[in-house]
């Protein structure tokens, strides 16, 4: 929902900087790169010390570079296939440090088992979100389903969570559940979506087998 509402808003407000960088001699592959190395180092630096503001702010710095490297390709006219595959590889990169460097710290001073897992979970469904549609897609279907918790809510819920969640570390009382509440959102809601991509995917499946089969049966009948 975020990606189809707030896309169109950040493409206007990106393209300055993204028309600037390209003028500047930058390619869309080095704001690819650069944009994913910041995010893994916010995440797995600050992150799992508890040090949750820092880390957002650090995170948010870097991470609106995977909406620039887009926005550059496009103008430059040279959005294409390798363009695509690095900068869907290098999300699953980023979101693994996110829910990683989140993970480490319940599992050491956060000294929480229960969020760590909820927190893998959150890591491995979000990466079987992706999955799902990428191989449905290399496979010739749609899959024509977004999903309530696509990458966008994933990420803006919880790092708004947990850059609210770090004023704890500045004395502000109460503040700190924010983060769990996010987890568990972001859980719930990647199965959700899991769900609702995979039983798109069976459908698109049978309608395909089933057209492929009226297809079969009209050639041999003509023949
Ligand atoms: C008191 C202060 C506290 C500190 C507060 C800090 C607040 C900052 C917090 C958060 C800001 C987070 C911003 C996060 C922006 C994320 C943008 C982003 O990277 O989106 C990527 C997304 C998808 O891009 P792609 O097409 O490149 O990726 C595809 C996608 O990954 C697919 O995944 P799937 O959905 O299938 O799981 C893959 O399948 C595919 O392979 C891949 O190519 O881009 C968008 O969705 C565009 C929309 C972005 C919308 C961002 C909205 C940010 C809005 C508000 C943040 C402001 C929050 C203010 C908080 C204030 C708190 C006091
Ligand atoms: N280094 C890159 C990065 C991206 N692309 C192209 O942009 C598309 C993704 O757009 P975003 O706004 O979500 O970043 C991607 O599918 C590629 O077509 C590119 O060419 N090179
Ligand atoms: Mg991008
Ligand atoms: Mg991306």
């Amino acid at each position: 929902m975020l990606n189809k509402y707030a896309r169109a808003f950040f493409t206007r407000v990106f393209t300055p900087l993204a028309a600037f960088l390209l003028r500047k001699g930058v390619s869309p592959d080095a704001v690819t790169l650069v944009g994913t190395a910041g995010v893994v180092a916010g995440a797995l630096v600050f992150f799992p010390r508890g040090s949750f503001f820092w880390g957002t702010i650090v995170i948010t710095a870097f991470v609106f570079s995977d909406l620039v490297d887009g926005n550059m390709a496009r103008q430059a006219g040279r959005s294409g296939p390798w363009g695509a595959f690095l900068d869907s590889s290098l999300d699953r990169v980023a979101d693994s440090a996110i829910f990683g460097g989140i993970a480490m710290w319940y599992a050491g001073k956060g000294d929480n088992l229960l969020l760590c897992a909820v927190t893998v979970f959150c890591l491995a469904s979000g990466q079987v979100v992706s999955y799902t549609k990428a191989r449905a897609e290399s496979l010739g279907l749609k899959c024509d389903v977004n999903g309530v918790v696509e990458r966008a809510e994933r990420l803006v819920g919880t790092l708004v969570a947990a850059g609210l969640a770090g004023l704890h570390e500045f004395g502000v009382p109460g503040i700190q559940w924010l983060l769990p509440i996010a987890l568990w959102l972001v859980a719930v809601g990647s199965l959700i979506t899991v769900f609702q991509r995979v039983l798109t995917v069976r459908r698109e499946a049978a309608e395909l087998a089933e057209l492929t089969a009226a297809e079969s049966a009209a050639t041999g009948e003509a023949q």
